[in-house]
């Protein structure tokens, strides 16, 4: 397979001189089909071509820090990445009527028609296994090139995994991407990834890590397609270890050489011992898938199997194979923006139409039974569950002025939580999840600058609070008080559902 890498001066050759000079006038928007934590993604029309595009709106609310750097990032990464699983980032063009000292800022991407969350999300949709094989080798693919060009993604999940109708998919949001060094492995953020995505090392409170921390994510997608639901739903960083441990085993110095030198593993050690249980729970899953899974879901990261290793695993070379992307069927577009929405439309109405129930109750006469939200039909491959639009609580970076606060609104989305344990937690053993007040960190996403992203660096920025110090953390130390995050969401998961299963 060859795989190009991108010569840091080859960039410009191919930029059309009118890079940044077009306005947004020149498209016309037709509807929003994303709501980012860093602005809205429209699908438009190029009005000389009629090409259809998706525009992503750059937010600027904070007039003090201008243009934000993870725009910066994105674009400056994208700009070297020409790959046909990266997403490709056409041009930039501005608009003067947003802000009359600024004018807003649009990327223009190619459109997909769907992203991995979406689409999982419609009614009815089931992966096959040779459509589960053709994403999953697509976005090994993609990843790889990635990291070959030594740029880290750091937030892999269902909703930035974007395909197309001819069975395309491609890796987009790059907006918490970054370069690295293989022979320099310097300080870097770990408040990236979203939570239920987000690697041991990362949580344990690393600053030196590298392309494994993606292998992770992508090993928790892959379970998630087999699976059919996420398998590591937890509400905050201490819950998401313990969800961890509970199926890969409690890390120590022999299945993780180096482990208790992690910045908080003290914190975060099990008092209990923790068995690996993933063989025995995915038991069902084929052989060949288990054995990539294992692979990637190991919990040392630098015997975590590579994206270029993983694309010669067994699994991608014995029957079924991967199917050729343009055999998928076509579905029309989904994008999890609008699943969500027409979902939370179907709870109103229902809702309404208890409440109307209620109000006007019919004694007699039978009702026909009520399509209850949780009897869609089944989706995805072999023992998948139907799965609904769900929402990880967010992380990544200290709280950041501009990551306007979403995601899940409210308490009561998570059952509650008596599973967690065994943590030698200063104040809350054996209480996971019970940090701070509030059962989610607020949403804003944060970038990964500032502060050298260690812990006990000032986060800029005030979206904190959610799971505050508890009182015997020092101040700064691991997951006190610098709530953030990037409010995401991922393949759905009926929050009903997350903690049947395998995680009794
Ligand atoms: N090129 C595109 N074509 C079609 N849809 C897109 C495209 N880019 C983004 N979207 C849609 O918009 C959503 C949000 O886009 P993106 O992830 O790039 O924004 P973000 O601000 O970084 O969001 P988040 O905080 O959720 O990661 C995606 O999940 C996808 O559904």
């Amino acid at each position: 397979m060859s795989m190009p890498i991108a010569a840091p001066g080859q960039l410009n050759l191919t930029e059309s001189p009118s890079w940044g000079s077009r306005s947004v006038d020149c498209f016309e928007k037709l509807e929003q089909i994303g709501e980012g934590t860093y602005g809205q993604v429209y699908m438009a029309k190029e009005i000389k071509t009629g090409e259809i595009v998706a525009l992503k709106k750059i937010r600027m609310d904070n007039e003090r820090e201008g243009f934000p750097i993870t725009a910066i990032r994105e674009i400056k990464i994208l700009k070297k990445l020409h790959h046909d699983n990266v997403i490709k980032l056409k041009e930039i063009v501005t608009s003067q009527d947003d802000n009359k000292y600024k004018g807003g800022i649009y990327m223009v991407f190619e459109y997909m028609d769907h992203d991995l969350t979406g689409l999982a999300d419609r009614p009815g949709i089931r992966f096959s296994v040779p459509q589960i094989k053709c994403y999953m080798r697509q976005l090994l693919t993609g990843l790889h090139y990635c990291h070959v060009n030594q740029v880290l993604h750091r937030d892999i999940k269902g909703s930035n995994l974007l395909i197309d109708n001819e069975g395309n998919l491609k890796l987009a949001d790059f907006g918490l991407a970054r370069s690295f060094s293989n022979d320099h492995q310097g300080n870097l953020t770990n408040r990236v990834i979203t939570l239920w995505y987000r690697p041991p090392e990362l949580l344990l409170g690393t600053t030196k890590y590298g392309p494994a921390v993606d292998m992770w994510s992508v090993g928790c997608i892959f379970a998630e397609l087999l699976h059919g639901k996420p398998i590591f739903p937890g509400k905050d960083e201490p819950e998401q270890l313990n969800k961890i441990f509970e199926l890969c085993g409690a890390p120590d110095e022999s299945n993780w050489p180096g482990v208790s030198k992690n910045p908080w593993y003290v914190n975060f050690k099990p008092t209990r011992p923790m068995k690996r249980r993933l063989r025995e729970v995915f038991r069902h899953f084929d052989r060949h898938a288990l054995e990539l899974l294992e692979r990637m879901l190991t919990l040392d990261p630098t015997q975590r199997i590579s994206a270029k290793d993983a694309l010669d695993a067994e699994y991608f070379w014995t029957d079924p194979l991967p199917c050729d992307p343009k055999s998928l069927p076509k579905y029309e577009s989904s994008h999890e923006f609008q699943t969500k929405k027409k979902r939370q439309q179907q709870r109103q109405h229902e809702e309404n139409a208890k409440r109307q129930k209620l109000q006007h109750p019919q004694p007699h006469g039978r009702l026909p039974p009520i399509q209850q939200s949780g009897s869609r039909p089944q989706m995805r491959a072999g023992p998948n569950q139907p799965m609904h639009g769900s929402q990880p609580p967010v992380a990544a970076g200290p709280g950041h002025h501009y990551g306007r606060p979403r995601g899940p609104s409210g308490g009561g989305r998570y059952p509650p939580s008596g599973t967690s344990g065994g943590y030698n937690h200063p104040t809350h053993g054996g209480q996971g999840g019970g940090y701070g007040s509030g059962p989610y960190p607020p949403q804003g996403r944060a970038p990964p600058y500032g502060s050298s992203g260690m812990p006990g660096g000032a986060p800029r920025g005030g979206a904190g609070s959610g799971y505050g110090a508890p009182p015997n953390y020092p101040q700064g130390g691991p997951y006190g008080g610098s709530g953030a995050g990037r409010g995401s969401n991922m393949m759905g998961g009926n929050r009903n559902q997350q903690y049947g299963g395998w995680q009794q």
